[in-house]
């Protein structure tokens, strides 16, 4: 449920490739933990490291408005799928905060995996100075940095304090207690590819859509 007298709102970026409870169940709990205002679900159109996604930019868009729809807490940017230079997530923080301004507080959110790996996204010492990190658990995925450099960045910037992600526009990261839900995008193209049904994995208006446009088969 969207919490209307919070000042918070997230975004959540992703491939998208496609849509499933994994990227939904576990931010929905995080929005609860952190009376978030709104979510807004940002598809990349290139994303940067990792393969090119199967469904084209439009059928992952869609996906994700079958996804939400009926649900108030989430809503839909389609910005970085305007953009066809690889999709990096400080430019589109950078666009949002000409847009809102320097003070009002936005988070980004991740899953633990992306955590692991953010020290290779492009400019990103300058995440932090545009946003919030909101960590989401993932099942497989160390709780630990990969480095005690890495480590140490995470501790210095981290807090348990739901206040202070109110409070501040950005700075923080937050490891959120949500639930392990053990899905991913290939795991549903790996299985849409043998014809094995997915229709615990993913809302049942993206499955249907995922029949009748033949994807991932
Ligand atoms: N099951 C999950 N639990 C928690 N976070 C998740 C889960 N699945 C995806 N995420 C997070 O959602 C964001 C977008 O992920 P993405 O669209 O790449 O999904 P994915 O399932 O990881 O895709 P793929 O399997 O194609 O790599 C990332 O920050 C990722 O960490
Ligand atoms: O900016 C970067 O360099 C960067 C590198 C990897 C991922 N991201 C963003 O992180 C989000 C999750 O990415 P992915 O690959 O797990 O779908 C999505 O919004 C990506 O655009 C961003």
């Amino acid at each position: 449920m969207a919490n209307s007298k919070s000042r918070l709102s997230a975004l959540y970026g992703g491939t998208f490739d496609p849509i499933h409870y994994g990227h939904l169940k576990p931010v929905e709990a995080l929005a609860k933990q952190v009376a978030l205002r709104q979510v807004t679900i940002m598809p990349n159109n290139v994303p940067p490291h990792r393969p090119q996604p199967l469904a084209n930019s439009q059928q992952r868009k869609t996906m994700v408005e079958l996804a939400i729809e009926g649900n108030p807490l989430f809503r839909l940017d389609d910005r970085e799928l305007q953009r066809e230079t690889p999709s990096y997530t400080v430019e589109t923080l950078e666009q949002l905060r000409k847009e809102i301004g320097a003070e009002q507080p936005l988070a980004f959110i991740i899953g633990q995996d992306s955590l692991l790996s953010l020290q290779r996204w492009h400019r990103w010492e300058t995440l932090l100075t545009l946003c919030h990190l909101l960590v989401c658990q993932r099942l497989g995925y160390s709780l630990a940095m990969n480095t005690p450099a890495e480590q140490q960045w995470l501790d210095e910037h981290q807090t348990s304090s739901v206040e202070q992600l109110h409070s501040q526009p950005a700075g923080k990261i937050y490891l959120a207690q949500t639930p392990m839900v053990d899905i991913s995008a290939t795991l549903i193209r790996q299985r849409l590819e043998q014809h094995l049904p997915c229709d615990d994995l993913l809302p049942p208006a993206v499955a249907e859509f995922i029949r009748q446009n033949q994807l991932y088969c």
